[in-house]
């Protein structure tokens, strides 16, 4: 039967809206956009500054893109970055650094005045490291269309599938950048281009290529990896299907990184602290602010690989380490008994209820956590029960930080310092380290 196109009703595109004119942007959004106050409500305006006069498109009912910026705040700064226009990432770039630390430390307190009722008075000066070129992990997208042969490898659009062909990317390090003309031309040489799900590159001791896969290579493409892996002296890793990441060569030793006075060993693919050089700074400062040492038993959750659990131990300090990755538990494990160091490493959940799991009936007077940016809704409940005198919590996500703060805080605890760790600098994102004490 003959088929015939017709319009689908109520899916076209909605017509633009008239552009708005001289607008004034009152200060900027969690996610680093301004904000315009309309009779109708707020508009978010990526690219947008506090204090500036703005022409911007309005997009759907909150949003808005940003036109001509008429007025510039002096906060506002060129972008070097030749793909700002285009990429996802580094969506703060136009702000001046130090304004950049100053709008993450206000977020923070915001956060913590609208969902733990509580105002920060305790700020220590932000951590700070390399403001460009710090990044030691780098994820690609990839596409391969096959009918017109054209591979494409980058970093996605802001709100968007579209891949940004990179060259460089100015937050990364070079020892992964230069891999990104070299792959672009080698992996469609390869029968695995079909099936390739995403790259990873991250640079720690040695340089490591991850290769998202659905299925084994071929013998042919194992020798053209191998080959590739020893001209640009990078380890080749393969993530097929549901099993663990496995190195090229076998028996290839898994890549470290040093921190306080320790060596963490880690599988391509787990989580890795983004900024090399901040990390192990971090870390020190966490282990300033716990004191862990002899005589003190410290239950430290979401513990990956034991980036912290290590220079805890190392302190004297008991130490019971809880993950939620299997596979991390281990790494774990064997990173303590190289170091000669006497972990608990345990395997959990830590969204379940400790009830579930032998440890969850351990004594500890201080806590370290380090969650995902979920934050650690279960976890600081059980904490907030068990009363013990010190928590020392690293975040990534300001509003869940926020939110579990409530918990100590309604449990008897006061927030004793607070830190802006500037692990993602030219980025919205946030880290935080924060130190809560109990009150009597
Ligand atoms: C931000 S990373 C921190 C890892 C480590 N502290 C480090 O610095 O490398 C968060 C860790 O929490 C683990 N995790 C996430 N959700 C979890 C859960 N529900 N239970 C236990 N662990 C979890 C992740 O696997 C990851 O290793």
């Amino acid at each position: 039967m003959a088929q015939f196109y017709r319009p689908q009703r109520g899916r076209s595109k909605p017509a633009e809206q008239p552009i708005k004119r001289n607008a004034s942007v009152s200060g900027l959004d969690h996610q680093g956009r301004g904000i315009v106050r309309e009779s109708k409500g707020v508009r978010f305006i990526a690219g947008a500054l506090t204090d500036e006069l703005i022409d911007f498109q309005p997009q759907g009912k909150w949003q808005g893109k940003l036109i001509q910026v008429k007025q510039p705040a002096p906060a506002r700064v060129t972008p070097d970055c030749p793909y700002y226009e285009q990429c996802g990432g580094c969506d703060l770039q136009h702000l001046a650094l130090s304004r950049q630390r100053q709008h993450k430390q206000q977020v923070v307190s915001e956060l913590f005045a609208k969902f733990a009722g509580h105002d920060i008075d305790c700020w220590q000066a932000p951590l700070t490291g390399a403001d460009w070129r710090y990044r030691r992990r780098l994820r690609l997208a990839c596409h391969w269309d096959s009918k017109r042969r054209n591979f494409k490898l980058g970093l996605r659009q802001a709100n968007s599938k579209a891949i940004v062909e990179i060259s460089d990317c100015l937050i990364s390090d070079t020892a992964l950048t230069r891999l990104l003309q070299p792959l672009r031309k080698f992996l469609p040489q390869l029968d695995l281009i079909a099936q390739l799900g995403h790259v990873e590159l991250m640079t720690t001791n040695s340089c490591c290529l991850l290769l998202r896969l659905k299925n084994p290579v071929s013998a042919k493409d194992h020798r053209q990896l191998l080959e590739f892996s020893q001209n640009y002296g990078v380890d080749v890793w393969l993530h097929c299907g549901e099993t663990a990441p496995q190195p090229l060569l076998a028996g290839q030793e898994l890549p470290r990184y040093a921190s306080w006075q320790t060596e963490v060993s880690f599988q391509p693919g787990d989580f890795l602290q983004a900024h090399g050089e901040l990390s192990p700074l971090m870390v020190e400062q966490a282990l300033a602010w716990l004191a862990p040492g002899p005589g003190d038993h410290v239950l430290e959750l979401y513990a990956g690989s034991g980036n912290f659990s290590l220079p805890i131990a190392r302190s004297g300090a008991r130490v019971t380490a809880i993950e939620g990755v299997p596979s991390m538990v281990e790494r774990l494990t064997a990173n303590a008994s190289r170091a000669n160091l006497s972990i608990a490493a345990q395997h959990a959940d830590l969204e379940q209820p400790w009830q579930h799991y032998d440890w969850g009936t351990i004594e500890f007077n201080k806590v370290f956590l380090d969650p995902a940016r979920a934050g650690a809704a279960h976890a600081i409940s059980e904490v907030a029960q068990r009363q013990p005198e010190r928590v020392v919590y690293v975040s990534c996500a300001a509003d869940t930080l926020a939110r579990d703060a409530r918990h100590l805080f309604a449990a008897g605890y006061r927030l004793k310092r607070a830190q802006i760790v500037d692990m993602f600098p030219q980025t919205h994102h946030i880290e935080c380290l924060t130190w809560f004490e109990r009150e009597t």
